[in-house]
């Protein structure tokens, strides 16, 4: 398993991203989300794939099966190296959007990796009990999901890293897990609520971890991230 920080591109336009990328030298892992992508669609993909960064196009897909299915087999087309959808949308869903992702993959390339969101980095195990009425633990709720993803045949989940020690134990380390709310202990944590260090990450087991407004809002980005990515990966 490849481990990595992922850097989430939140910003409103190519401008201000290509403003962001244009300080790297390196090559990057980035996340496009709802923001960039809905501003400026498939041609910052293209923009960031000539720029040789791999891509996690995090678009949370949440509808009935035949719709997901057949926006997996666009997204497909994008040539991206990770896509996601929400596991709330049930096994059925989760499977359409494989079956999609297949089809949509031209002859020759791999798929994208498929991943589900368990339960957001933002929702707190109170909100998730109080305002989506899942009379549950929040480690068994993420685990619960992480197996009908699993059964779906998704390659791995996202969730916070506080949960991916269980996860990997219950359902094996090649399952992979995607982790946000990632900051620095000095760090605002902003609207996350299931929070973790890089280090943490590290000793937890993370595959992946996000990390937008640490590494996009600080003086030094380019420094921020080499010391992010050196904490996670333990150099
Ligand atoms: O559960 C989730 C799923 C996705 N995200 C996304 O990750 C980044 C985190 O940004 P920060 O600035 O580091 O908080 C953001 O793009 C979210 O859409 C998440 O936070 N939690």
């Amino acid at each position: 398993m490849n481990k990595a920080v992922i850097i989430a591109l939140d910003f409103k336009n190519f401008e201000e991203t290509k403003a962001f990328i244009d300080q790297f030298e390196e090559s990057l892992y980035v996340k496009v989300g709802m923001e960039l992508f809905y501003a400026e669609g498939p041609q910052i993909i293209k923009y960031l794939k000539e720029k040789n960064h791999k891509i996690f196009l995090d678009l949370k897909l949440h509808d009935i099966p035949n719709t997901v299915k057949s926006a997996m087999k666009n997204l497909a087309r994008l040539g991206v190296d990770m896509v996601n959808v929400h596991a709330a949308g049930t096994i059925p869903m989760m499977k359409a959007a494989v079956e999609g992702l297949i089809e949509g993959t031209p002859e020759g390339e791999n798929r994208p990796l498929c991943i589900a969101v368990t339960q957001l980095t933002s929702t707190s195990e109170e909100m998730m009990q109080e305002q989506i009425l899942i009379n549950e633990t929040l480690p068994n709720t993420v685990l619960k999901y992480a197996q009908f993803t699993k059964e779906a045949g998704l390659d791995g989940i996202v969730c916070s890293a506080l949960e991916t020690k269980e996860i990997h134990e219950k359902l094996g380390l090649d399952f992979v897990t995607c982790t946000p709310g990632i900051r620095q202990a000095s760090d605002s944590v902003d609207d996350q609520k299931r929070v973790v260090t890089p280090e943490k990450a590290r000793e937890l087991g993370s595959d992946y971890i996000v990390v937008g407004r640490s590494i996009t809002r600080a003086q030094n980005p380019v420094e921020t991230y080499q010391l992010i990515n050196k904490q996670f990966l333990g150099l």
